[in-house]
């Protein structure tokens, strides 16, 4: 494919732009169509049998406070028929190896295919093969039952009731976020504990209060040689037999989740306590693989399963529903829109959810290691910005950190604001959940409509000089997403592949390869030389006068 640039529509666009887009005023566009919120909302439907809510299965997604006219629209779906989105997405759900630079097929859809689609890579049917998705599934099934009724026993004969996840990224991202999102369904009995970092202190924390008879260590990595992670676990079960005497039962209290079955038994794990996968599942993408044990541990298989199936509703609108109807593009054309012709450099997500407090660290590795890409796939540099820098806070907390700069910065920031409508904790008499729906509801009106010098004037009481600093400019876009009921594992699962098919539809418009993460590898190099230097006399060789100082410092400082 060319680059984006060289699609007729993307001329178009600009020209639409300079014409209508950059006078565009929201509050304008609402007084003079009064069917404005209706022409650009769509409405996502879950099936009731895995709805946490049935009877509320809607999501609803507003894009009516967007630069948007019928227009921006049409130009966006034709930009996007050029640039050959659903060639491109039909080609990932067939399996193909659309992963160009590591010729992979990208089928983590596979893993969450409860609709019983045929799915093959290289003529494999990956769902029914010896190792394939129901497999693992039936196997994540019996062993997250054995060990939540206790039937699965530490070396002592005791529940395992502490879960310590060690891992990393993708193995690391998903699983925290996705149990702090369904924490209501969670084990009331258990504790988690997730271990990323290689910084001592985040294992030593995680084992300071765990009893060796009790917990259970899921060492979860796709590589099974990432250094963080293989140090960890190598920690973990130091800790274990010193504390175990050397009695402890390895089988008993440690398992993997990885491809890699020669390092996993290499570790000291049996491959019988190995949860696979394949290498068609990209890091970022395989919370839905056995990297997802700890949620099936945590809300039991059923709720996970119900995340899978909330999931593959999603991939089934995505596939299925044509270009101007379909949620996840839309949400990604937008995103072109406001990055390529707008200049915004960054995208927020805001949820109105305590739950989901890590759904945006979780969204910064989806979306930024995915599209933070310079190279086309004719292996020249993109003549467009690509990837925007995506962060996020919940709300209503950011309001009152960094919402200043929204509403009065210089910088133009698309929003998502995410609210279900139904509280698991409807606490005070669902006072909490209607002050935050009234925030969640505020903040994107205060966002669009502004306040003018006038307005300011009319209030009363504020001097000449003060105006300007109490002037709110407005027109800032928001999407605005309502759950309809609650946020529960069907509609989690939904959340989360409307983000990554929205990053699929800007990944493919720009015509970079969203798959591969070449981006990480540079300084793990670096850091293999470095920890070698740091054991070796002197401040290191080949560096330059920055790091080479830092080096010695750094050895001065620690008496190394
Ligand atoms: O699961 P692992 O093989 O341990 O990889 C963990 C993570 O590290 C890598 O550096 C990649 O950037 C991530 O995409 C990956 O999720």
């Amino acid at each position: 494919m060319p680059q984006a640039t060289s699609h007729p529509a993307w001329a178009e666009l600009q020209v639409h732009r300079d014409s209508v887009g950059k006078s565009f005023v929201l509050k304008e566009a609402f007084a003079s169509d009064p069917e404005r919120f209706s022409k650009f909302t769509r409405t996502f439907k879950l099936p009731d049998a895995v709805s946490s809510c049935p009877g509320d299965t809607e999501i609803l997604f507003d894009y009516s406070k967007n630069f948007l006219t019928e227009e921006t629209l049409d130009l966006l779906v034709k930009l996007a028929e050029q640039a050959g989105v659903e060639k491109k997405r039909d080609a990932m759900f067939a399996g193909e190896k659309i992963n160009f630079t590591e010729q992979r097929a990208v089928y983590h859809a596979a893993l969450r295919n409860v609709g019983g689609w045929e799915m093959k890579v290289d003529g494999v049917d990956v769902m029914n093969t010896k190792g394939g998705v129901n497999e693992v599934l039936e196997h994540m099934r019996v062993f997250s039952e054995q060990v939540r009724s206790g039937e699965w026993k530490g070396y002592t004969g005791k529940k395992l009731t502490t879960i310590i996840n060690i891992g990393i990224g993708g193995s690391d991202l998903g699983p925290v976020m996705v149990t702090e999102a369904l924490k209501h369904y969670g084990a009331k009995d258990m504790t988690l504990h997730f271990v990323s970092n290689i910084d001592g202190t985040h294992i030593a924390e995680a084992l300071a209060n765990s009893d060796p008879e009790t917990t259970l260590f899921l060492i979860a990595s796709k590589t099974f040689t990432t250094a963080e992670t293989t140090t960890n676990a190598n920690t973990a079960k130091k800790w274990f037999l010193e504390k175990t005497d050397n009695k402890g039962d390895i089988a008993k209290h440690f398992v993997a989740l990885s491809t890699n079955e020669a390092e996993v038994t290499k570790f000291g794990i049996d491959a019988a306590n190995m949860f696979g996968f394949e290498s068609w599942v990209g890091g970022r993408y395989s919370v839905w693989s056995a990297i997802g044990l700890s949620v099936a541990l945590y809300v039991g298989y059923d709720n996970f399963r119900k995340f899978l199936a909330g999931a593959h509703e999603m991939d089934k609108h995505f596939r299925e529903t044509p270009l101007r109807e379909n949620i996840p593009v839309l949400g990604g054309l937008l995103s072109v829109w406001y990055s390529d012709f707008f200049n915004a450099q960054t995208h927020l997500v805001a949820p109105f959810d305590q739950y989901l407090h890590r759904f945006p660290a979780y969204l910064q590795q989806l979306s930024m290691e995915s599209n933070g890409k310079t190279i086309t796939s004719d292996g020249t540099p993109a003549k467009y910005t690509t990837g925007p820098i995506l962060f996020g806070e919940p709300c209503t907390n950011a309001q009152h950190s960094f919402f200043q700069l929204l509403h009065q910065g210089t910088k133009l920031i698309p929003t998502d604001f995410i609210l279900a409508a139904k509280s698991h904790n409807p606490v005070s008499n669902n006072l909490h959940q209607k002050m935050l729906a009234s925030n969640y509801l505020a903040q994107s009106e205060a966002l669009m409509v502004g306040k003018t010098a006038d307005q300011v004037r009319a209030e009363g009481g504020v001097s000449d000089d003060l105006v300007p600093h109490k002037v709110f400019l407005g027109n800032r876009p928001t999407t605005s997403i309502l759950v309809g009921g609650h946020i529960g594992p069907a509609e989690l699962g939904a959340l989360i592949v409307y983000y990554e098919h929205l990053t699929f539809t800007e990944g493919a418009v720009w015509d970079i390869n969203s798959f591969d993460q070449w981006g990480v590898e540079l300084g793990k190099v670096l850091a293999k030389k470095i920890l070698k230097e740091i054991d070796e006399e002197g401040n290191g060789s080949g560096h330059d006068a920055s790091t080479g100082g830092l080096l010695g410092a750094f050895k001065k400082y620690s008496n190394l």
